[in-house]
């Protein structure tokens, strides 16, 4: 290879951060860890990459294909974290499994999925997220939903809305259906990409009752208020698909104590797309953003695969979704320009370090000169680079 001919490129589905970017997604993350760590929630950190077998023993295999795989020494598969929520699980199995419970934690990491890359959707991004284990029951649910609101004020977006929906209900609808496993996969396929075209072409090649047919190609309009929850237990009979919906009227009444339940929407169409959810599961979008910045939900079985049979709940939010619908929306985060620049006329360095390490000693983000020059060209950088103050040492 000809060196010169060389163009360094980074890998399909990554980004660099500059230093604008990187600036602000530190100040989004440090104003959430601050709102994680206010409502009871310590921070972890796990390892980038897991075996393969723990991702799967979480996630299901078909997260397989989203994958990124490489060998260790031994030829063991190993895969870099596809999301947070496995990971955790394993912790709260193994290194927790004699601790009280509830386990309330929070991380601010980045995670891995082979995607379609474009705006806010890479193979490489960071997410700030919770998980709430070892409690069942709307209390927990709510206080899940109620945070990923507070989150998104901190964080500075003030105009988002958030579906709530109920994998359960949907269960139960199968369950009663008797459709095949196969069919229930590409029924849900269609409805986590939300394709109604798709899914009517689904329903239509399978041996559903036209009654049972109808029911399913409503279940992505079922969006709305209360009344529509109403409307929903109008139309369903079976047992674990009413319960869901008195599920989620419960969810509701203490989200309406947290005062947050103006931003929520019921969507029995939300199904999200890990195949790990058993319960309430959400979405938060915001205008300009053809994805949701933040999604969640209740896991119940996942730590049973551990081995140690607990229920679950929690989110993750997507930073750079985040960061990308501040930008489209105006708003600023807001990137402090640097406070001193200390230059020095030759001769004066060892003097020039003493009082970087006094202004640094006051909280003051100093940038030192690293070599020596007269005070006009001082003056130049000091207000090309924007410093607030000056300090020449002569
Ligand atoms: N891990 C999920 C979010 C989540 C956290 N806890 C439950 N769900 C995701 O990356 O979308």
């Amino acid at each position: 290879m000809n060196r010169n001919n060389y163009v360094p490129q980074i890998p399909y589905g990554t980004r660099d951060l500059l230093p604008r970017e990187a600036k602000q997604k530190r100040i989004v993350e440090g104003a959430l860890a601050e709102l994680f760590s206010r409502w009871g929630y310590d921070e972890v950190v796990t390892p980038t990459f897991e075996y393969m077998e723990t991702i799967t023993l979480g996630t299901g295999n078909a997260i397989q294909e989203h994958v990124f795989k490489f060998f260790d020494k031994n030829n063991r598969t190993l895969a870099l974290r596809p999301d947070m929520t496995t990971p955790i699980a394993r912790v709260a199995a193994t290194r927790f499994k004699e601790r009280p419970l509830p386990l309330r934690l929070f991380y601010l990491t980045n995670v891995f999925r082979h995607e379609q890359a474009q705006a806010g959707r890479q193979c490489e991004f960071y997410q700030a997220g919770i998980e709430l284990l070892g409690a069942p029951g709307p209390a927990a649910d709510a206080e899940i939903i109620a945070l990923a609101v507070e989150a998104m004020l901190e964080a500075g977006l003030t105009n988002f809305q958030i579906g709530l929906g109920q994998v359960a209900f949907i269960n139960g609808l199968m369950a009663e259906s008797g459709l095949t496993q196969r069919d229930q996969q590409k029924v849900k396929y269609t409805m986590v990409t939300r394709d109604l075209v798709g899914l009517g072409e689904v329903l239509a090649q399978s041996d559903l009752s036209q009654s049972a047919r109808e029911i399913f190609q409503q279940v992505p309009l079922l969006h709305g208020r209360e009344d529509m929850l109403r409307a929903a237990y109008r139309l369903v009979t079976n047992e674990q698909s009413r319960a869901a919906l008195d599920n989620l009227a419960d969810i509701h009444k203490l989200l309406t104590g947290y005062g947050v339940e103006r931003y929520v929407n019921f969507d029995l169409g939300i199904i999200r797309d890990f195949d790990y959810y058993t319960g309430m599961v959400f979405e938060v979008y915001t205008p300009g953003l053809g994805f949701p910045l933040c999604g969640g939900g209740r896991y119940d079985t996942m730590l049973a695969s551990f081995g140690v049979p607990n229920p679950a709940t929690g989110f993750a939010l997507g930073i750079e979704r985040m960061l990308l619908a501040l930008e489209r929306q105006g708003i600023d985060v807001s990137v402090r320009g640097k406070d001193v620049y200390i230059a020095w006329a030759e001769g004066n360095l060892a003097e020039a370090i003493e009082a970087a390490k006094e202004y640094r000693k006051t909280g003051r983000r100093t940038e030192l000169a690293l070599a020596g020059c007269s005070k006009t060209a001082a003056e130049k950088t000091a207000n090309e680079q924007g410093y607030e103050e000056l300090i020449y040492i002569e």
